[in-house]
Parts: C-alpha cells; sequence; structure tokens
C-alpha cells in the first residue's frame, strides 16, 4: 500500500547525519520540516519533504497513493518506550493508599509486598490471561501513539514463571501491532526463600535461566535491579557478564533508591543504557559520558514515589545521551501514558521540548538497539508514524495532560485513525 501524508503544518523528522544516540545539542536538532509531507510505500519511508518536491522525484507513487490531510495537525515517528515490566498479574493501589499514608517503597517491599506481590500475583495468572490482560495495555499504549516497546520480565522469579512472562511477550510481538522487545529480568529482587542464600539465587539465573533464555530466543537483553537490599554491584556484575556470555546485552536499574555505584558498573560491563538513575552521582554520570552508555530516565517513578528526579539537565550537558520512559509497572509507575511522561521530564528534569522529543524516539530507540531502523523519519526507515492534533510541537508540552495522538501508522498500516483503535473500536 502506498500512503501520502500531506499539509502537515510541521514534520518532526529527527533526521540527522549523527550516526548513534543524540548528545548534547544534538539532541535539540529535531529537524522540523514545515508544511511538509512523507510519502510510504509498502512499510517503508519513501521520502519526507515538500509535497511539490516528492510529487517531482515520485510522480507515480504520489498518483497511486491514499491521501491522509494533516492540515493543521503535525507528523512525527512514532514513539518508542524503551523500559516497561508490561506482562505482569494483578494491581497494587493498595500499597500506593500505604505509601500515601508514610510507608516508603522499600519497606513494603521488605514486607513482602511489592515486587513480591505481583510476582505471587504473575505465578497464579494463567498464560491466557496475562495474554489478554497485556494485550489491552498494549492497546493504551498505541492509543497514545507508542508502536514500539519493551518488555521486561521479572516477576516471575522462577524459571516457570519467568518463561511464561516471556512467552506472552513473544507471543504479543507476533499478534499486536506494536513492536514488542523482550528483556530478560530474573533478577529483579531475590524470591523471599532465597532469603539469606541471595548468592544462590545469582547462580539460579546464571547457570539455570540465563541459558534457557538464550536458547528458546526469549530475549535480546538483561537486566538487574543493582539496588542496596536487592543484588550488589558485584553480584549485578556477574549476571550480566554471563547474560553478555550468552549473547544477551547488558541494562541495569541502577542507582533508583539509594547511590550504589550502579551508573559506573553500567560503563564498565559496557551496558547499553543505565535505568533510573535519581541518585547516581558526578562521577556515575562522567563514566556513563565516556562509554557512552544510554541514560533510561523515568520520571514517572520520581513523580509516583514521591523521590527526587533524575538530573536529567546535568547528563545531557555532560555528554550523555538520553531516553525516556514509562516504566510502566504496577507498582511505581502505573501509567501507559507516555506524552504525560514527557510533560514531567520537562517540568521536573529540565528538558527542552525538543531534548524529549529526541529522547523518547531516536534515543529511545538506540536503547533498543533499533537506531538503524526505527525512531526517525528518514528514507528507508520503518514506516512508523504518528499525528498529533496540535498546530506545533510546542503544544504538545503546553496542552499538557491530554492525549493528542489522531493517527498511527504502524509499518505502514493505518492502526488508529481519529483517536480510534481501528482492529476493535469499543477499547478505550
Ligand atoms: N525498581 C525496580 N523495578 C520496577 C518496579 C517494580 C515494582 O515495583 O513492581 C521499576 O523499575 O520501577
Ligand atoms: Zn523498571
Amino acid at each position: 500500500m502506498t500512503i501520502l501524508i500531506k499539509n502537515a503544518n510541521e514534520v518532526v523528522t529527527l533526521k540527522s547525519t549523527v550516526q548513534g544516540p543524540r548528545i548534547k545539542e544534538q539532541m535539540r536538532q529535531i529537524a522540523v520540516v514545515e508544511k511538509g509531507s512523507v510519502l510510504i510505500e509498502g512499510n517503508r519511508i519513501v521520502a519526507v519533504g515538500a509535497y511539490e518536491q516528492l510529487e517531482a522525484d515520485f510522480p507515480d507513487l504520489v498518483r497511486v497513493a491514499e491521501v491522509i490531510d494533516a492540515s493543521g495537525k503535525i507528523v512525527m515517528p512514532g514513539l518508542v518506550d524503551c523500559h516497561t515490566h508490561l506482562v505482569h498479574g494483578g494491581t497494587r493501589e493498595q500499597e500506593f493508599n500505604m505509601r500515601l499514608n508514610g510507608s516508603t517503597y522499600m519497606e513494603i517491599m521488605n514486607a513482602g509486598g511489592g515486587i513480591h506481590a505481583t510476582t505471587k500475583r504473575t505465578r497464579e495468572t494463567s498464560f491466557e490471561d496475562l495474554y489478554e490482560k497485556t494485550m489491552h495495555h498494549l492497546d493504551v499504549f498505541l492509543k497514545h501513539g507508542v508502536t514500539t516497546v519493551e518488555a521486561k520480565s521479572g516477576y516471575g522469579l522462577d524459571w516457570e514463571t519467568e518463561k511464561k512472562q516471556l512467552e506472552v511477550a513473544k507471543k504479543l510481538q507476533a499478534t499486536h501491532d506494536i513492536d514488542v522487545v523482550s528483556t530478560f529480568m530474573g533478577a529483579h529482587a531475590v524470591p523471599r526463600d532465597y532469603k539469606g542464600r541471595e548468592d544462590e539465587f545469582v547462580d539460579v539465573v546464571i547457570h539455570d535461566m540465563l541459558p534457557q533464555v538464550a536458547k528458546l530466543e526469549l530475549a535480546e537483553f538483561n537486566d538487574v535491579f543493582c539496588e542496596k537490599g536487592v543484588f550488589t554491584p558485584e553480584q549485578s556484575q556477574r549476571i550480566l557478564e554471563a547474560g553478555k556470555a550468552h549473547g544477551l546485552t547488558a541494562k541495569i536499574h541502577a542507582d533508583e533508591i539509594e547511590p550504589y555505584k550502579g551508573a559506573e558498573l553500567a560503563a564498565e560491563v559496557g551496558a547499553i543504557s543505565a535505568e533510573h538513575l535519581l541518585v547516581a552521582s558526578d562521577e556515575g554520570i562522567q563514566k556513563m559520558a565516556e562509554a557512552g552508555t544510554i541514560a533510561v530516565l523515568l520520571p514517572g517513578t520520581a513523580f509516583f514515589l514521591r523521590a527526587p528526579f533524575a538530573r536529567g539537565r546535568l547528563m545531557i550537558d555532560e555528554g550523555v545521551p538520553v531516553a525516556i520512559s514509562t516504566d510502566f509497572n504496577p507498582g511505581s509507575s502505573p501509567t501507559m501514558s507516555l506524552p504525560f511522561i514527557m510533560n514531567l521530564a520537562c517540568m521536573h528534569m529540565g528538558m527542552t521540548l525538543e531534548e524529549v522529543l529526541t529522547a523518547t524516539t531516536i534515543n529511545a530507540a538506540y536503547a533498543l538497539n533499533r537506531g538503524h531502523q526505527i525512531g526517525s523519519l528518514e528514507t528507508g526507515k520503518q514506516a512508523d508514524i504518528i499525528i498529533l492534533d496540535v498546530a506545533n510541537y510546542k503544544q504538545l508540552q503546553y496542552f499538557y495532560g491530554m492525549n493528542h495522538t489522531n493517527t498511527v501508522i504502524k509499518d505502514g498500516r493505518v492502526v488508529v485513525q481519529d483517536g480510534i483503535l481501528l482492529k476493535n473500536q469499543l477499547v478505550n
């Protein structure tokens, strides 16, 4: 199928000669084409530019193309949500209320709630129920303009359930319009019955789980919760090195609650990204800049846990490539709205409108090792494109707390039209 998007007030292309994640002032160069058009054939972008130019260069395609009139709207790459705990059983609103009454996240977790509570629910939930529930969540993501989403396991903490989570994600990758990218996170918490025997559990992850993940091709990335009271930097390093030996790229939950030299470790082990970083040290930030480690910042978590926000401004100024994500999970960030998270990044991490757009498109794509395929509107790239009902990109964050997504084109097909999911018009 051939599609021509025409008359857009702005096409935010994110086009650049830079290969790799954007840093410093590159994050502000979002390459806007005013009164632009985008020509798509099959699942690829053919060209982006002025309509007259496209008509002159591709007359045959333009003649047969189905036209989408984007008058009064803007066009940009589909959003990439590069850090979520997508597949999980249950919800934890009662813990939210406990936190509002003064309990802390770690107190709740150490008392058997938190990740342990969701682990229990995920173990109890059947494959089919998890699949249906997650399918619904993906529908909501899609309606908010997200076209690629990362999904971490880590609510099984035993092989049977970790495998179930990863297989749900794999099936959704095959059946849902959104692209689902899997990360194994068997080391998300130490199971209650391994208390005092933490190293034994690390051995289970390394010797029993990781080889299976690799053999069954259930994930591309390997992640660990490096945090005081969870996994030490030494244990985290063992797990990440073992994953690398099995061909899994390292990611790390680092310096979320207490400074623990997680950012430093990410740089040392050559992780593609370090995630959270609310309390990352100056030295850790410096090391990440030198190593080119992407900072995946999750301002929704700081907001929802009422914790200090990561120092996004400083990280960008120091040369760290920054991406932003929802961290969608049932405990610390139960939102599927990346647009809301983008607003938090502007308001609480000192990021500019342009930096936030880079952080949720091309840099997030690089955090998933897909920067060469998605994340910008350039000739040859996958046609993952959204049309937003605002007059210019600055209005996206100005009219805050709203979903402006009008149209979503995924892999060259229109899957959301006038804000409505085409496959299932009953879903909210
Ligand atoms: N911090 C660790 N993991 C998740 C939260 C998991 C949960 O509370 O269920 C996160 O990234 O925020
Ligand atoms: Zn997380």
